[in-house]
């Protein structure tokens, strides 16, 4: 048995249009999903995923034969929820040369699924380290994220950056763009998170944007203007600017928005912070729904949102260094 953790993220900047090849930004948090992986060697995957919107259920299926697992909901909820994780098993079958091998996983999490805060990238990267140990073989962390990629990059339809994963690999703030991925120094930030308690389908979103960029030469316009919010953000973040770090992040939530994947819910939680005097708020992640990340020293706008009708939890978040952690 091998068990893994690792963390969820929150975007400062540069979220979809990461997607591109434009900069991003993402802090990993203190927030983490916890993997247990043991082998079996009748080449069935049995997933026990407590957290998972499916109301918490354990399936059981033959990962040779391609059966899916007997449970009573749809093909395409089904997919949606288990690809992330089928596909870190096959990314670990293919590094290790073990074609056949099979798993039991079982996933713990204290990251909210689809919610913008990394909990596909958290679980995929904890799996694969845990997978991998459990059969003998350690990955560098560099190939660790970059087999965490190729699983979103697959689930996502061919739609990924590489943002996620490494900064869930690694730990700390990071800068991504297209394969350049690198730690940065960062400040000790005061990050207040707002959840609507929804979520959003990442692959659906992502989609959309990249709708939008193909139809009209303005949303690719935008795409651009995020990327130099990021450049911008790099050199607040680099000089400990918190306050204008806050006002790009302000900026940056109207191009996400003009690009659609706001929501009523996520607007009204950015405003709610904005008047509690956040120094700026945007969302974070894919968007439709979910969560959205806040600068405050002071406790007005955690107190702010606990108010804020359609935002379910507001809590501090602690950036973390700890990347990928082996724990047994
Ligand atoms: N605790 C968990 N157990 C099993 N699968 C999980 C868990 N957390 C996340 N996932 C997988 O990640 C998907 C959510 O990822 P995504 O839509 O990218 O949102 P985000 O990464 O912002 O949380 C879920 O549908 C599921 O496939
Ligand atoms: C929208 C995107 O830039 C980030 C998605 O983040 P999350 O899965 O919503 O936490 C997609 C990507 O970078 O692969
Ligand atoms: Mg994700």
């Amino acid at each position: 048995m091998a068990l893994s953790s690792a963390p969820g993220k929150v975007y400062l900047f540069g979220e979809h249009a990461v997607v591109y090849g434009e900069p991003a930004v993402p802090c990993a948090i203190e927030r983490r999903a916890r993997v247990g992986v043991q082998r079996r060697d009748d080449g069935k995957l049995r997933v026990h995923a407590e957290d998972l919107s499916l109301d918490g259920f354990t399936v059981e299926y033959d990962g040779s034969t391609g059966n899916g697992p007997d449970v009573d909901v749809s093909e395409s909820l089904l997919s949606a929820a288990m690809g992330y994780v089928d596909g870190a098993i096959e990314q670990v079958r293919d590094v290790t040369g073990e074609d056949e091998v099979g798993f039991d996983v079982t996933i713990e999490s204290d990251i909210p699924l689809g919610a913008g805060l990394g909990s596909s990238a958290a679980v995929v990267v904890a799996a694969i380290d845990a997978a991998t140990r459990e059969l003998g073989v350690t990955l560098e962390t560099a190939e660790l994220a970059e087999r965490a990629y190729r699983t979103e990059h697959m689930v996502q339809d061919g739609q990924a950056s590489r943002a996620d994963t490494f900064c869930s690999a690694t730990g700390g703030a990071v800068r991504v763009e297209g394969d350049d991925c690198r730690s940065l120094e960062a400040p000790d930030l005061p990050i207040v998170i707002g959840f609507d308690g929804g979520a959003g389908d990442t692959g659906q979103l992502v989609a959309g944007v990249r709708d939008l960029r193909d139809e009209y030469d303005f949303a690719a316009d935008t795409v651009g203007a995020i990327g130099d919010v990021v450049r911008n953000g790099e050199e607040a973040l680099a000089n400990g600017d918190v306050e204008e770090l806050g006002r790009l992040m302000n900026f940056n939530h109207g191009l996400l928005s003009a690009l659609g994947v706001s929501s009523r819910s996520l607007d009204t939680m950015v405003w709610a912070a904005r008047d509690a005097g956040a120094h700026g708020a945007k969302l974070t992640g894919a968007g439709g729904g979910g969560c959205i990340v806040a600068l405050d020293p002071t406790p007005e706008t955690e107190t702010a949102l606990s108010f804020t009708p359609g935002c379910e939890d507001a809590f501090r978040a602690e950036l973390t260094e700890n990347g990928v952690t082996s724990l047994e």
